[in-house]
């Protein structure tokens, strides 16, 4: 299981939880990521920890202003990026340039969508990985391997009938090891997640216990 914090634009020291995700990750052997904002790639990266950032643009280099581009957090240090989100929304187009855009500049890719239609429509673009968040468990306190486990199952099967190599992420609400090992249970082969570290009082901790339903 791939486990990676999205820090969303939270108040956290994304150094603080960088530093602890990549001593966990060297303790438990597990693979975890950490994605910050843009603007922090290359000092999370340069903690050690696996680093991904949270868009990039469809456009190359050129006149773009304001965007985020690809080679830029690639050359920062990013190894990945996620693509599309409930809180950041993009047209299916842009979705498919940002993916290419992302593969020409080495970054492994996540496309993160809200249900298993949207996933298949994601999978189709040929992504590293699909994720499925529900918006309305985005944020609370239960798990979506818990509050919706036929959302987990749906995915994974609306992926597989598109592109059996991508494979199927989940997220909403998970922040303890149960959910991950839950996650696991119902096919899933990595776990979106963000307050359950950034908001967390002692963000190791909760590092500790997610890796510990592995
Ligand atoms: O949106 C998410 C990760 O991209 C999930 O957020 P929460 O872990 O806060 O529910």
């Amino acid at each position: 299981m791939f486990i990676l914090v999205n820090l969303k634009a939270y108040p956290c020291d994304p150094i603080d939880v960088a530093t602890a995700a990549r001593d966990v990750a060297e303790a438990s052997g597990a693979r975890i990521a950490v994605s910050p904002q843009a603007a922090d790639v290359a000092r999370v990266a340069d903690t050690g920890v696996e680093t991904w950032a949270q868009h990039v643009s469809p456009n190359a280099h050129g006149s773009h202003t304001g965007s985020t581009l690809a080679e830029a957090v690639a050359d920062n240090g990013a190894e990945g990026t996620l693509i599309n989100h409930s809180e950041n929304r993009l047209k299916l187009a842009d979705v498919d340039g940002s993916v290419r855009a992302a593969e020409r500049a080495d970054l492994e890719t996540i496309v993160c969508a809200n249900n298993p239609a949207q996933v298949g429509a994601a999978a189709a673009l040929g992504p590293d990985a699909v994720a499925v968040e529900p918006p309305e468990l985005i944020g609370g306190d239960v798990s979506v391997s818990t509050a919706d486990p036929g959302i987990v199952e749906d995915a994974v099967a609306a992926a597989d009938a598109v592109d059996p190599a991508v494979d199927v992420f989940c997220g909403a609400g998970v922040s303890t090891g149960e959910d991950v090992a839950a996650a696991a249970d119902l096919g899933a082969s990595g776990i979106l997640l963000a307050s359950g570290v950034a908001k967390a009082d002692d963000p190791r901790a909760a590092l500790e216990d997610l890796v510990s339903g592995l």
